[in-house]
């Protein structure tokens, strides 16, 4: 059995609730635990992930990213996942549920567990990173 960190930007609340509930039924449903820490945005997520890389077995990023009217959108989507991508890289088993939409109908259907299931999603990818480094690891 493993201990999954979900690390969740809680940017849009109601959008953070339906990647928290897929994400959790996913780990719950393989038969593994979680625990979850709330950041403030994406751009915290690869720092909190590498704050806790020694403590937990596998890392799920939850949050949603919705383009405004700047580049700054560019910087959180484009950031959070270089950040993600890095922590993989050195080894860590990730699975990236940040979503980065145009708008918010994007992000609902994305977010809810009935419809895409991005957070469920994610935390398959992190459980099957898992396995693999405990494969090749
Ligand atoms: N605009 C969004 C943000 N922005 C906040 C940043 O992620 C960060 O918290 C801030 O710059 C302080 O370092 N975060 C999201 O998760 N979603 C957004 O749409
Ligand atoms: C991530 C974003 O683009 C957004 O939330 C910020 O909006 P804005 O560019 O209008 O300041």
């Amino acid at each position: 059995m493993a201990n999954i960190l979900i690390v969740e930007a809680r940017f849009y609340d109601h959008l953070n609730d339906l990647l928290l509930a897929g994400a959790r039924a996913a780990i719950e449903a393989a038969g593994h635990t979680h625990e979850t820490v709330t950041v403030p945005g994406a751009l915290e997520v690869p720092g909190a992930i590498a704050l806790a890389a020694e403590a937990y077995d596998a890392f799920v990023a939850l949050g949603v990213v919705i383009r405004g009217e700047t580049y700054h959108f560019e910087i959180v989507a484009g950031e959070s996942a270089r950040g993600i991508m890095a922590l993989t890289m050195d080894g860590l088993a990730i699975g990236n549920g940040i979503l980065t939409t145009e708008n918010e109908a994007q992000a609902l259907t994305r977010a809810r567990p009935d419809e895409k299931d991005k957070g469920g999603e994610a935390a398959k990818a992190a459980l099957a990173m898992l396995a693999l480094r405990a494969r090749f690891g």
